[in-house]
């Protein structure tokens, strides 16, 4: 039944202004105004159709990528989109291509680590695309241990030039997004070499391709790592290999803003500290928490427009069965999710508030806040992703199996984003990021230095002043009960971020409260589920865990007849959604009927191969049969 929306009797149960609360999911009227625009400019353009991506070969899908982002551009320059409305239309193409990459690092690494005459130089081509840059920072042997990395750049003050070299297999560049096939350029990070001294790692401007034919300069072995997890997903994106072979660059082609070497081959450093090499993560990790929240809240709308029209059991009379969401036990997987997803949301606007605020700092060559900055940035990169990976697997079974069909959405949505648990740092390994921050921390409560910010709430714990470890070679040893720290320290923060938001003033009606009971749902929740921590370290009694089971079965009541308006809020098109399950109509049966009829399997009644396969083996003829 085209055009009746299943949904209205569930869209009329809710007791809150949506378009109010679609505001503060934007976090501005100005936002939702840009958001909402786009969205459906992308979504009415038959240039960025996206439903036929999981039957394309990697060939076709990256050059069907490369077209989209080549229309994308040109999108932009036609319609004189401003920088915030450009990258909300990527955003809205919703492939990974290239250009996240070059937008979201290389440009970033040069104006964070570029001095003002390398950004006059670099930054006006790429932002023109005139150059399209990678971030070539990970080898075949070393990710995580950035200073293990192998590439070498020796300076040679004979022709003012460095000499990138990779020297051995596991030097070779590996897994760089754009690297593969696309980009003409990288920031490329080496261990710098002055005077026969090594001077740790930095980064570095190389051209890579011909601007003319695109063809790999000279000295330069570069290529694509091959298929990656799920078929079409994340293959879209030419992650890519490179060898140097004693390639020569100019000297101020060396990101200089941190550390300098003069023509003379002198080693000199700002009064900046080195962490600033690590500036271009810094960035990336806390826009990665702000894109869990629009992961986690796609898969959560799908899930739970999916949950009220699915219905199963509990026929009464010959009348309709029971929706799905009405039985308690899909509302306390979905509810926390759809929490979570809000969470994020606030926890991310917080995290861009606090690295706008370290940015200003830095420039005033004020680098107090970095170490809590790297702290929030890393811990909560990590939190958020391995949450939303998991959050996103566990909405494709709340669809039971029909969350296993491609045309669900689902499974790229999980293809495409669980190595978000990987790249930008492996998430174990920035857990331990955050422990080291902590650690440091209760080390100095005894003396003057005060914990402040996220970490003042340290003063108030009595006992970590007694802390003293027994454990010989403590930190190492311990480590896997410091990465638990790290985490229940992150949801601390998620928690009173969220807390922080519903003190500030929210209009509409009823939307502070929706807010509010999904802000105690995401709380109570994680006490619920980490109960035996709290229970065993005498911050609850079996009372108090009681009552918090109670209490969120009781709130999941207070959500049900919102949920719908819930996802609502999000705004999400249906082209964005990329799901049949989801879309906003809910007519899901006949979509799913008629879409498997597209399926390239079903071009010809009779498969290809019956002749040579099928029939032999019906007619008892496979012995004689080639195969
Ligand atoms: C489809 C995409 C969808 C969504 C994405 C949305 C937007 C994103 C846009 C684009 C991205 C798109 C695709 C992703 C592409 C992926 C790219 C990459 O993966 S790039 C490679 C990233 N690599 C890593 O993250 C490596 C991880 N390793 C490290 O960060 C460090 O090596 C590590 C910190 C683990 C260890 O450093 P090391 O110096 O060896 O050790 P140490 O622990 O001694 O640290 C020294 C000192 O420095 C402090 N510190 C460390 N890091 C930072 C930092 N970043 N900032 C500030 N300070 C830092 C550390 O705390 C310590 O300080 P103290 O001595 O304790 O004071
Ligand atoms: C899709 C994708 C895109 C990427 N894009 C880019 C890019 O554009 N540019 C780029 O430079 N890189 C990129 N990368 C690389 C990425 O940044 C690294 O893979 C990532 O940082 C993890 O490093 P690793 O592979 O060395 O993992 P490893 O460090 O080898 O991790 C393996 C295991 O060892 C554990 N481990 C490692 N160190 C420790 C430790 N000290 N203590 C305890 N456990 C430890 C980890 O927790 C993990 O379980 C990308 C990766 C992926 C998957």
């Amino acid at each position: 039944m085209e055009g009746v929306d299943h949904l209205a009797h569930e869209r009329n149960k809710s007791e809150f202004d949506v378009d109010a609360m679609k505001i503060v999911w934007a976090g501005s009227p100005h936002a939702f105004v840009v958001s909402d625009r786009i969205s459906k400019l992308v979504a009415s353009d038959p240039g960025f159709r996206k439903d036929n991506r999981s039957t394309l070969s990697r060939k076709e899908l990256f050059k069907n990528t490369l077209r989209k982002a080549a229309y994308a551009w040109k999108t932009i320059i036609d319609l004189h989109l401003s920088e915030e409305e450009a990258a909300k239309l990527r955003f809205y193409v919703d492939e990974p291509a290239f250009t996240d990459v070059h937008w979201g690092m290389f440009i970033p690494a040069i104006k964070g680590q570029g001095t003002e005459e390398q950004q006059q130089k670099w930054l006006p081509l790429a932002y023109k695309m005139q150059i399209i840059g990678c971030y070539a920072q990970t080898e075949l042997g070393h990710g995580s241990n950035v200073q293990g990395l192998e590439t070498t750049a020796t300076f040679d003050p004979q022709t003012d030039e460095f000499i990138i070299h990779s020297p051995t297999l596991t030097s070779s560049k590996w897994w760089p997004g754009g690297l593969g096939k696309v980009a003409t350029h990288a920031i490329a990070y080496a261990l710098l070499i002055v005077g026969g001294r090594e001077q740790g790692v930095h980064g570095f401007i190389v051209q890579l391709r011909s601007l003319e034919d695109h063809s790999p300069l000279p000295g330069m072995t570069v290529g694509d790592i091959g298929m990656k997890f799920g078929n079409g997903a994340y293959n879209a994106m030419d992650n890519g290999v490179l060898r140097f072979d004693h390639v020569r660059i100019p000297r101020n082609q060396m990101l200089m803003r941190v550390s300098q070497v003069t023509c003379e081959g002198k080693y000199k450093q700002s009064d900046v500290p080195r962490q600033l090499v690590y500036g271009a993560m810094l960035y990336v990790r806390q826009t990665i928490v702000a894109d869990a929240s629009c992961a986690l809240s796609r898969a959560v709308c799908i899930a739970t427009r999916y949950s009220a029209v699915r219905r199963q059991f509990g026929s009464q009379n010959g009348g309709p069965e029971t929706q799905v969401i009405d039985y308690k036990t899909q509302q306390s997987r979905l509810f926390p999710l759809l929490a979570s997803a809000y969470a994020f949301r606030f926890v991310g606007e917080w995290l861009k508030w606090l690295y706008a605020d370290v940015t200003q700092r830095l420039q005033a060559n004020d680098f107090s806040t970095l170490p809590e900055a790297h702290a929030c940035t890393a811990g909560l990169k990590s939190l958020t992703t391995t949450a939303t990976a998991d959050g996103i697997e566990e909405c494709r079974k709340l669809c039971g199996g029909h969350g296993y069909l491609c045309s669900s959405g689902l499974p790229e949505l999980f293809a495409v984003y669980v190595p978000a648990c990987t790249y930008e740092g492996e998430n174990t390994v920035l857990l331990l990021q955050v422990a080291r921050f902590l650690m440091k921390t209760v080390s100095q409560l005894g003396s003057s230095k005060k914990p402040v910010g996220t970490i003042a709430y340290m003063t108030r714990v009595e006992h970590l002043m007694q802390c003293r470890c027994g454990v010989q070679r403590g930190f190492a040893e311990l480590s896997a009960d410091l990465v638990e720290a790290a985490v229940a320290h992150c949801q601390l923060l998620v928690v009173s971020k969220f807390i922080e938001k519903l003190q500030q003033e929210i209009p509409g009606k009823g939307v502070k409260q929706q807010l509010e009971v999904l802000c105690n749902i995401y709380a109570l929740f994680l006490l619920h589920k980490h109960q035996g921590d709290f229970l065993s370290t005498g911050c609850i009694t079996p009372k108090h865990a009681a009552l918090a089971n109670d209490e969120l079965r009781s709130l999941y009541s207070q959500v049900r007849p919102n949920a719908i308006a819930l996802v609502d809020a999000f705004n999400y098109t249906d082209h964005y959604l990329g799901s049949i399950l989801g879309c906003y109509d809910g007519n899901v049966y006949p979509k799913l009927y008629e879409a498997a009829w597209k399926d390239p399997l079903n071009e010809s009644v009779v498969p290809d191969g019956y002749h040579q396969y099928i029939r032999p083996l019906l007619k008892q003829e496979i012995r004689t049969a080639r195969l």
